[in-house]
């Protein structure tokens, strides 16, 4: 299947500087990949390029099989509508309401007004902001304000959703509403997401794949479970983001026993799994353990006829019960990695 977009050798000269050296990368559709990098990896300059807001100085950006880089203007303005746009400090309009804002990219594409009501309503239930239509944005809180930007870049009907540092001005707390929402909208509407963030904690707990890019090149690029279990990955890049790896135990036996293990989070990987999605196995979780455990990332591969399932899950402690349940069900259970519960 062709990806719904391709970044082919993308390099980008700001004089004699290079921003970006040689990227490739591709994305399915559907997907959710994380772009991460320190302060000056290239993120800015990659974004600008994937929304065609810049010409890279080199390669192929493809949308669906067109070149971004080399359409002409006109036909740009009309792939640029296929893209949503998420921004850091939200870029909303005070002076006009919640709806007016949320409206705006319709009336820009000439949306008769009958039309952009309806299609306004659908997003505000989208988002949760029933209620707050009529609101200013200076009325709104930050995670409120998100969710009218969030609004907005769907307005269009876009294939591709890119967020720019979507949670970076909101706290924790907003943070994981925010990526809630963005997963349901995945979910739901089967929206291809490009988050690109400088938080390794947001790509662990949202996306499904992985670009690390340092000094303008992708160093990394892979699910972000395979990142996690691999150790000698896992070292490649832990200078990077020293605080917020998963840390991998030296003895996983140690954790797979009888006392409860303070971790707030584990990354798992279960051996020919009866369960036939990781949703399904997290729901039995849930009814069995309670609410709060929740899948933060996981998928199935195939290893020699075997089902293998690696998942994050983020669990109040890892308990005897909820190692015996999985022992129950899975024939191998290993634990790859954990973020204690004290962090
Ligand atoms: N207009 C410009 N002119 C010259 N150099 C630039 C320009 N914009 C960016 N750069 C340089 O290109 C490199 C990549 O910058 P970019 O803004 O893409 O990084 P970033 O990963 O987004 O950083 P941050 O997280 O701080 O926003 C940096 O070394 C930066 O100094």
């Amino acid at each position: 299947m062709t990806p719904l977009l391709e970044i082919r050798n993308v390099s980008h000269q700001f004089g004699d500087h290079s921003a970006l050296t040689n990227v490739s990368f591709s994305v399915e559709q559907g997907d959710i990949l994380g772009i991460i990098g320190r302060s000056g990896a290239g993120k800015s300059t990659l974004l600008r390029c994937l929304c065609a807001l810049q010409k890279p100085t080199e390669g192929e950006i493809l949308l669906n099989g067109a070149d971004l880089v080399s359409l002409p203007e006109r036909a740009l303005v009309l792939e640029r509508r296929r893209i949503g746009l998420v921004f850091q400090h939200f870029n909303l309009l005070n002076s006009r309401t919640v709806a007016a804002n949320i409206a705006l990219p319709l009336e820009i594409s000439g949306i008769p007004s009958s039309r952009r009501r309806a299609r306004v309503k659908e997003l505000i239930e989208i988002v949760g902001l029933e209620g707050h239509e009529n609101k200013r944005p200076s009325q709104l809180s930050g995670g409120q304000k998100q969710r009218v930007g969030i609004a907005r870049a769907l307005a269009t009907e876009p294939v591709l959703l890119l967020c720019d540092e979507a949670t970076s001005a909101l706290d924790p707390e907003t943070t994981a509403s925010v990526l809630d929402l963005l997963a349901e909208i995945n979910r739901r509407l089967g929206l291809t997401i490009i988050l690109i963030t400088h938080e390794m904690d947001v790509v662990r707990r949202f996306a499904r794949r992985v670009v690390v890019l340092e000094h303008g090149k992708v160093v990394e690029n892979s699910p972000v479970v395979t990142l996690l279990s691999d150790p000698s990955r896992n070292e490649n890049i832990a200078h990077l983001f020293p605080d917020t790896l998963i840390q991998i135990p030296s003895d996983q036996k140690a954790y797979l026993q009888t006392d409860p293990f303070p971790a707030s989070e584990v990354l798992l990987r279960l051996g020919d799994t009866a369960a036939s999605l990781p949703s399904a196995l997290l729901s039995e979780l849930g009814r069995n353990f309670g609410a709060d455990i929740r899948l933060l990332n996981g998928g199935i591969t195939q290893v020699g006829g075997r089902n293998i399932m690696d998942m994050i899950i983020r669990l109040p402690v890892f308990s005897p019960e909820i190692q015996m349940f999985l022992k129950n069900r899975c024939q191998t259970v290993e634990v790859l990695g954990y973020v204690p519960s004290d962090r």
